[in-house]
This record gives structure tokens, C-alpha cells and sequence, in this order.
């Protein structure tokens, strides 16, 4: 294993009862990257970016977070179960941004991005509202901290969320599809946020349909089918020139 891969995967493999969704994923992350994960519907990205969070056990193979194994401490030649507390604590490190928001109604913007530092981290206040009033002006929308989420647009409440995984400083940051539930005038101000997250250095994986800001943006592309991966790249590379059979018929479907 490269030494600081941020993620790496090693014959990944995760079932569902009889389905078998991924089918032995290996590909690795570095620190800093944009790595773009593209696919058909029900092709298992989700389902990875779910094992990389703990949020999925898989069955077989490896798959690490920055040098550590996802699930499992190791000590000698054995493996034990990590138990939910520490689970817990690793899961801070990595931030989250779903297709849909799922910001707490009942809470304004910036209550929303306060809500994990106080309760988990146990931070006061005072410094949790501080950073968050600077996060939701890095986000654009410095004027909204105190709008709930009912007065805000999806772009504008898909941005506060990413404002709320940001709060936790995580290393990683992992996003579903997080322009894909919004209506086309808002897909751009979302994409620039994340633009802006990719030059300031952050890791970055991305399941995504847009094209344009994979290959604008992505340093890597993962072209996964049937829970493998394909083919991979430079975005620009695998977007223009896809050299496997399947990879030409997906990308003659969306591009
Ligand atoms: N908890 C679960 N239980 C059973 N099946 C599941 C579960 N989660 C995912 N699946 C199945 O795994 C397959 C892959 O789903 P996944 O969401 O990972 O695909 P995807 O590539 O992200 O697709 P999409 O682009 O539509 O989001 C699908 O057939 C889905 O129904």
C-alpha cells in the first residue's frame, strides 16, 4: 500500500443477502485528491462510499482510512471488531454530503452547522457558532445563518450541509451525488462550493453525473459496472478517450 493513501480498497467486496454488489474493488485515494466516481444506477457507488464511512460492513477484502482499517483494530495477526463507540470516533474524521439534505427543519442554517461540534465534540457554543458564521459565509450565504431550512432554496440547504460536514475538520469528504436531487439553476453554486473545497486542499471523493466538473475538477476517475471498477484515470482522459466497451456505451448515455 502506498504509504498515505487517504483511502484504499483492496478486493472490496459487500452483499445484500444474495446480492452481490460489489464484486472486488480495489483503487486507492491520495491526500488532496478529487476522485470522481461515475456509473450506471444500482453499479455500487453508494454502497462504497457507505463501507468507506462505516455506515456498511463489507465481506471481504480491505479497505482503510487513511492507513487504518475500516471496522477492525488490528494487533498481531488478528483482527477485532471495532465497537460502536470507537466507530464513532473514526467517523468524525469523515464528512458526508448525501443527495438529499436532511438538515434538522427545526433549526436554523447555522444551528444546523453548530449541532454536531456541541453535541459530539462537545465544543462551546460561543466557538462552535464562531466557526460556523465563518463557514456559512464560505459557503455563500454569510446572510442566511439565521433562515431555517424551509426558507432556504436546495442549493442554499445542500451547501449548509456542506458547511455542517465541514464543521466537524473532517480529512475526508465524501459526497452522494450532492447536485443530482437539484433543480439545474442551482446545480452550479453547489459545484462551485465543492470547486473551491478541491483547490483549498481537501480530499475529496465524488460519486457524480456531472461530467463537467469531473473532468474540470476530478485529478481521478473511477468508471464502475456491475460492482468492478472498469476503468480509471485522469477524468480527462477516461472521459474523451474511454478505452472499455462498457465505459463507451455509459458515457455515450450521459455526456
Ligand atoms: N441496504 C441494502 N439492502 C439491500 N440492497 C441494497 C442495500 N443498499 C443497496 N442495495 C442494492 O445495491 C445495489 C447498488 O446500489 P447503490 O446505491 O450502491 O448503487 P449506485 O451505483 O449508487 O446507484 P445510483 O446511481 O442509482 O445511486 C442496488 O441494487 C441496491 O438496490
Amino acid at each position: 500500500m502506498t504509504a498515505n493513501a487517504m483511502v484504499k480498497a483492496e478486493g472490496v467486496h459487500k452483499s445484500f443477502g444474495a446480492a452481490h454488489i460489489l464484486r472486488g474493488i480495489d483503487l486507492e485515494v491520495a491526500p488532496g485528491e478529487v476522485f470522481c466516481l461515475i456509473g450506471p444506477s444500482g453499479s455500487g457507488k453508494s454502497t462504497f462510499l457507505r463501507c468507506i464511512n462505516h455506515l456498511e460492513k463489507i465481506n471481504a477484502g480491505r479497505l482503510y482510512v487513511d492507513g487504518e482499517l475500516v471496522g477492525y483494530r488490528q494487533k498481531g495477526d488478528k483482527l477485532y471488531e471495532l465497537k460502536d463507540s470507537e466507530v464513532a470516533l473514526k467517523r468524525r474524521d469523515i464528512g458526508m454530503v448525501f443527495q438529499r439534505f436532511n438538515l434538522f427543519p427545526h433549526m436554523t442554517a447555522v444551528e444546523n452547522v453548530m449541532e454536531a461540534p456541541v453535541q459530539v465534540k462537545r465544543e462551546t457554543k460561543a466557538v462552535a457558532r464562531e466557526r460556523a458564521l465563518k463557514l456559512l459565509d464560505r459557503v455563500g450565504l454569510g446572510d442566511r445563518a439565521g433562515h431555517y431550512p424551509s426558507q432556504l432554496s436546495g442549493g442554499q440547504q445542500q451547501r449548509v450541509a456542506i458547511a455542517r460536514a465541514l464543521a466537524m475538520e473532517p480529512k475526508l469528504m465524501l459526497f452522494d451525488e450532492p447536485t443530482s436531487a437539484l433543480d439545474p439553476e442551482l446545480v452550479g453554486d453547489v459545484l462551485d462550493v465543492m470547486r473551491d473545497l478541491a483547490e483549498s486542499g481537501m480530499t475529496m471523493v465524488v460519486v457524480t453525473h456531472e461530467m463537467g466538473f469531473a473532468r474540470e475538477v476530478g485529478d481521478s476517475l473511477v468508471f464502475m459496472d456491475g460492482g468492478v471498477v472498469v476503468e480509471s484515470g485522469n477524468p480527462r482522459d477516461v472521459l474523451t478517450n474511454p478505452q472499455h466497451d462498457r465505459t463507451k456505451a455509459f458515457l455515450s448515455k450521459v455526456l
